[in-house]
């Protein structure tokens, strides 16, 4: 039988995950391609630190470099992480002709549409499905299942950690940086989780999933991100009394002059499937404008589904590679010569219903105040929750959902409304999404 050889740099969660894999699931693998794989180098930081999986037989080296350069490794499995060195890796990887496997998001989101070209000028394939929700297939899905459609948009829970975090908050007196170390613990966090926790590695993958649903090139640092670190444990309470769930959303869709591109916490519908995606589950809608609404659901981190993806794609390059023209299936879905730089509209563009928490004071006239700011924007007010604060005894905590109103005419409404005497602090909004 055909063995096929893989070096792999990087040997922490995910890495530990693949070889894993590989040692332990090579029986039924090979079954599958009729050919064998063995992992022949990998790199790691330190040679002396202890491994939590068996790398007898495996040359472990210090030097990233032996790896890209090994001239019996066939595919490289990128699972170091960062933009720099493991940019500077994959292209020389690519130039000796070695087909690539990636986990790294943020090194696709920012540097994919170069990566690409230069796989397509040596022949060799990038593959990347651990990138995006870690172990759910959702670029196979994407790329090729719902290659029949235009999609319309695009939603989807795409970090583990972010997920993690919100769904313990329900739990009452749930700690933020406790439940956070816990996410570490369990190898769902980025090296730096303000990475998870601010949405940036979110951003990575919404710029992943928009440019394979729309057929536009990678546009990371045109995405509109915010965080769920200033999501209250009173925020998701209210939002649950109100008949929603929070999510941390990224959100791509068709807009009138472009595409609109986002990431941010989102009140969904209790009813909507996947407001109950909790924990480290991730789940990615795509809207297909033949076959309606579709979702993907599955853990979105975590080294065994992680890996899962990984081993899958190195699969699918042993199946692919040796074919005239390796990247059958195009690196985003659509032929390179095909992809368009479409404009990313601004956030201002979007239209939605919004959540707004705030303090006020308890006054008599102080609802009539808030109602007149909104009144003149033009906003309705479709609901109102109060209750005294538990911190400061003469405010209450007031809760309104607004209609469908566009963000520039909230943000109008919202600088007035931090201007009344009546409103202590700071104002707190979360866009509403319904996902028909
Ligand atoms: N953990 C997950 O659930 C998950 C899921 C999907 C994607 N990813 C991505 O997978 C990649 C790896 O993530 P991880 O969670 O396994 O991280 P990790 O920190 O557990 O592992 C990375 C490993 O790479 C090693 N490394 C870094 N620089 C190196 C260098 N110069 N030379 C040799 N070794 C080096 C580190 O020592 C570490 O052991 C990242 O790009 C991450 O975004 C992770
Ligand atoms: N840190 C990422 C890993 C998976 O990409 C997450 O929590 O989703
Ligand atoms: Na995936």
């Amino acid at each position: 039988m055909k063995t096929i050889k893989v070096g792999l740099l990087g040997l922490g969660t995910v890495g530990g995950g693949t070889v894993d894999i590989l040692q332990n699931t090579m029986p039924e693998i090979q079954r599958r391609l009729g050919q064998s794989i063995e992992i022949v180098i990998i790199a790691v930081r330190d040679l002396n630190r202890p491994r939590s999986v068996d790398t007898a037989g495996i040359a472990l080296t210090d030097n990233t470099f032996d790896v890209v350069n090994h001239p019996e490794v066939d595919i490289v499995v990128e699972l170091m992480g960062g933009t720099g060195l493991a940019k500077e890796l994959l292209e020389t990887a690519i130039k000796n002709g070695k087909h690539i496997v990636t986990a790294n998001k943020a090194l696709i989101a920012e540097h994919g549409n170069s990566l690409f070209a230069l796989a397509r000028e040596n022949n060799v394939i990038v593959s990347y499905e651990a990138a995006v929700a870690g172990g759910i297939p959702v670029i196979k899905a994407m790329r090729e299942g719902l290659a029949a459609n235009k999609i319309e948009w695009v939603a989807g829970i795409i970090n583990g950690t972010g997920n993690y975090i919100l769904t313990e908050m329900k739990k009452p007196g749930a700690d933020f940086a406790k439940v956070l170390k816990v996410a570490q613990e369990l190898g769902y966090a980025e090296a730096d989780p303000t990475f998870d926790v601010e949405g940036i590695d979110a951003a990575h993958k919404l710029t992943i999933l928009a440019s394979i649903a729309f057929g536009i090139e990678l546009q990371f640092n045109k995405v509109y991100t915010e965080g769920i670190s200033k999501v209250s444990a009173d925020d998701i309470r209210f939002a649950q009394q109100l008949g929603y769930e929070i999510k941390h959303l990224g959100v791509a869709s068709r807009a009138e002059n472009g595409y609109s591109l986002r990431v941010h916490p989102t009140l969904v519908p209790k009813e909507v499937l996947i407001a109950n995606v909790n924990g480290v589950m991730n789940a990615v809608m795509a809207k297909g404008n033949h076959v309606g609404p579709t979702m993907y659901y599955g853990p979105g981190a975590g080294a065994g589904p992680t890996a899962s993806s990984v081993v899958a794609d190195i699969i699918d390059i042993i199946r692919w590679k040796d074919q005239p023209k390796a990247d059958q299936v195009p690196a985003l879905g659509f032929a390179a010569d095909q992809l368009e730089s479409a404009p990313v509209v601004s956030i201002d563009e979007i239209e939605c219903c919004y959540y707004i928490r705030c303090l006020v004071k308890d006054q008599k006239g102080v609802l009539s105040k808030v109602s007149a700011v909104f009144a003149e924007s033009d906003i309705s007010i479709e609901n109102v929750h109060q209750e005294p604060s538990s911190e400061k005894a003469d405010d209450a905590k007031l809760v309104l959902i607004t209609n469908k109103v566009k963000e520039s005419s909230i943000n109008q409404a919202l600088a007035s409304l931090a201007e009344l005497d009546a409103i202590d602090g700071d104002i707190m909004r979360i866009r509403i999404e319904t996902l028909g």
